[in-house]
């Protein structure tokens, strides 16, 4: 198996896109889901989180505000470092053990979604392959300010808080464009889908796995022989 990264800019249809690699039953791990499971109450970020913030960021069923707390951090970037460094380590390994599962499963690859890919670069060894969902900045802006009901100004302001998409798009082994009618985009992430799925990137771990267990295996075997096997020498001394 092995892991494909894709990412994007806000609103540049991501999940749009994941949503098409799910229906078409691919193995797919969504590092937004993951981050809103890691602080549901009872969970050791939510509590750290309730630590440094303040229950300010409490919704009135124990939830966490996750507006508030976007808000909060939006402008303070040493407070954003704060909180990422709480929920990073607890959302790495939830997604260790989604692909584990997947592994197992027997899927070719996985691809995760993680928006954040080339910022943080701290997953990006893992991945073989990198996908960038790209748009033009004016239609960015625009689903941008529909989705999230913003003024220019601020929608602005929220997309330069980002690397800019066609640098994104320049670092990233394939590019979706999705300026475009929703179509185009679709047929580019079954092709893609179709690309990845041919790719035979997945055989050095499924046979150095399939090899550890025969040695395993054979290694159990040996030892079961040895220690069933009539110790004829030391009877013959008796
Ligand atoms: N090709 C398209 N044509 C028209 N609208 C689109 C297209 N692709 C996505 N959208 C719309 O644009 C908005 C943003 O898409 P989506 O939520 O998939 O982006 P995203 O990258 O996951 O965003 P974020 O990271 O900010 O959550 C949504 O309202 C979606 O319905």
């Amino acid at each position: 198996m092995f892991l494909v990264g894709l990412t994007g800019g806000i609103a540049s249809g991501k999940s749009s896109v994941i949503q098409v690699f799910q229906q078409l039953g691919c193995a797919v791990i969504d590092v937004d889901v993951i981050a809103r499971h890691v602080v549901q109450p009872g969970y050791p970020a939510h509590r750290r989180i309730v630590e440094a913030f303040g229950t300010e960021v409490l919704l009135e069923n124990g939830d966490i505000d996750r507006k508030a707390l976007g808000d909060l951090i939006f402008k303070q970037p040493d407070r954003r470092q704060l909180l990422n460094s709480i929920t990073h380590p607890e959302i790495r390994k939830e997604m260790m053990k989604e692909t584990f599962k997947y592994f197992l499963r027997g899927f070719r690859y996985a691809i995760l979604d993680i928006p954040l890919l080339f910022e943080t670069k701290k997953l990006l060894k893992y991945m073989r392959h990198t996908v960038v969902v790209y748009c033009d900045r004016d239609t960015q802006l625009a689903r941008l300010m529909k989705r999230n009901s913003l003024n220019r100004e601020d929608a602005e302001a929220r997309i330069k808080a980002q690397l800019p998409l066609k640098d994104k798009a320049r670092m990233a082994d394939h590019v979706l464009d999705n300026s475009g009618e929703w179509s185009i985009t679709k047929r580019q992430v079954v092709l893609l889908h179709a690309k990845l799925e041919r790719s035979l990137e997945y055989l050095p771990l499924r046979l150095g796995v399939l090899t550890g267990l025969a040695g395993i295996v054979s290694l159990l075997y040996l030892l079961t022989r040895y220690l069933l096997e009539p110790q004829v020498s030391s009877s013959l001394e008796v």
